[in-house]
């Protein structure tokens, strides 16, 4: 059994997906998601679970930059979990005048919020479950968190099945220090981190790359590179696991493109979509065609 830090505390909706991505581990809360990446790259874990990307809100942009700084850490799992908040509140509170949450989730309940409690002022805090800690300390008269957290805050619930989006979801990742991959299986996402060159087309270039290849893009997320105004790393996902020819192909050409490449995992994904293949772009096709090479190189064909 090993140890594994979550972004906390008890009751956000990431100890949830930790639950499930490593059930048989020992879990414990850190309350920011940096927190979490630094306990692996100390070794006071052997993995951390983090939110990555919502459906409503885009990406996490703590957990991308995390990611493309300091000692590599790679994604080995990831978990899809559906998000509908509650609206937790002390008894002795008669009008919600502060509502807490963590900035996604006040994101994914605008609407709501404008029409049930237009007279509250909206405060940001670390996580769902750091607003319902701090509701019960006084600090604020509403939480909008995760409907677990109710069980570790003795709250009084105000509204559930909250979500502007009725079918909102949050990916998780379970990230770990590089070592062993987790194997293909036909539905896997690849992520990297790259930072293209700073001249026209240079983006188009390293997207090419993957679309020559007939590799299916998943998400594309630009971050500015702190201290250089105006540069960017690009965060891609795409369909595929690195151990396929089609996509160490694809790799080792980013490798030749960009300044800087940074691997960031390969692993299954959580809703089992089976990758696109275009015609000419399956594995056999690029092994094929590199038996087909070797034998010219040797004269045997031409
Ligand atoms: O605060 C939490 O409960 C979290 O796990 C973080 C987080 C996020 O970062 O998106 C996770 C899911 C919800 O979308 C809202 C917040």
């Amino acid at each position: 059994m090993s140890r594994i830090a979550y972004f906390g505390p008890q009751g956000t909706f990431t100890e949830q997906a930790a639950r499930r991505l490593a059930a048989d581990d020992e879990l414990f809360p850190v309350e920011t998601i940096s927190a979490a990446l630094t306990a692996v790259r100390k070794g006071e874990a052997a993995g951390a679970c983090v939110p990555v990307e919502n459906s409503v809100e885009g990406a996490v942009t703590a957990t991308l930059d995390g990611l493309a700084e300091d000692a590599p850490l790679v994604a080995v799992a990831e978990e899809l979990l559906a998000v509908h908040f509650s609206v937790l509140t002390r008894d002795d509170v008669d009008t919600v005048r502060t509502v807490a949450s963590h900035p996604h989730a006040l994101a994914q309940v605008r609407q709501w919020l404008a029409a049930n409690l237009p007279q509250a002022r909206t405060v940001v805090a670390s996580s769902t479950a750091a607003a319902a800690v701090a509701v019960q300390r006084g600090e604020y008269d509403a939480a909008v968190a995760a409907p677990v957290a109710v069980e570790h805050y003795p709250l009084r619930v105000l509204a559930t099945g909250v979500a502007d989006v009725p079918d909102a979801r949050t990916r998780f990742l379970l990230l770990r220090p590089p070592g062993t991959l987790p194997g293909p299986t036909g539905h896997d996402r690849t992520s990297i981190v790259a930072a293209a060159a700073n001249r026209t087309g240079a983006l188009a270039e390293l997207l090419t790359e993957l679309a020559f290849r007939g590799i299916n893009l998943t998400r594309l997320d630009a971050r500015p590179i702190k201290g250089n105004f105006g540069l960017y790393r690009f965060f891609i996902d795409f369909e595929g696991h690195v151990i396929e020819p089609r996509i160490g192909d694809a790799l080792a050409a980013l490798r030749r493109r960009c300044n800087n490449v940074r691997f960031l995992g390969s692993h299954p994904r959580a809703d089992g979509v089976a990758a696109t293949i275009e015609q000419g772009a399956a594995n056999q096709d690029f092994v094929n065609a590199a038996d087909w090479v070797a034998a010219v190189r040797r004269g045997e064909l031409a």
